[in-house]
């Protein structure tokens, strides 16, 4: 068997930094992450609901606990979103046709982000019918 080559000899990929400016690279990763995110329809749309959802909060009177709830729930979808949308990428690259193991893989990542949405929606329902 031939020995693979080593992904970081190619020049694109950047050398590993070590203290902070290990955190300053990471920094930027995941600035360009939330680039490459924000090219999402379905980010867009979630960020459209949350602009909705912040309305609806503060129509209600909502406290600020229950507006520091929804905040984190919004993050969290956010962050499902982009790992869903890793996996999409990833999954597209190694099984570009048609396959269980990629429709398994595409159909887990879309329930995540769908049991998401719902816990956002729940909780700014909650707080709007006052349940919670
Ligand atoms: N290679 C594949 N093999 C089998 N089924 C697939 C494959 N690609 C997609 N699917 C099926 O099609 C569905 C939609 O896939 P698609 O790649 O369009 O994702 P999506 O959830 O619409 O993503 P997005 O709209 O965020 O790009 C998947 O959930 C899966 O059921």
């Amino acid at each position: 068997m031939g020995e693979r080559p080593d992904p970081r000899s190619d020049p694109r990929i950047p050398e590993r930094r070590r203290g902070l400016r290990h955190a300053w690279d990471a920094t930027g990763y995941s600035l360009a992450g939330l680039r490459r995110l924000s090219r999402e329809t379905a980010a867009r749309m979630e960020c459209l609901g949350a602009a909705l959802g912040a309305a609806a909060l503060w129509g209600a009177g909502a406290s600020a606990v229950d507006v520091l709830v929804a905040a984190i729930l919004f993050l969290l979808l956010l962050a499902v979103e982009a790992i869903n949308t890793a996996l999409e990428v990833l999954t597209n690259r190694v099984s570009p046709g048609w396959s269980e193991d990629a429709k398994d893989a595409k159909d887990l990542g879309s329930l995540a982000v769908g049991l998401l949405i719902l816990a956002n929606a729940g909780w700014v329902a909650a707080v709007c019918t006052g349940l919670a």
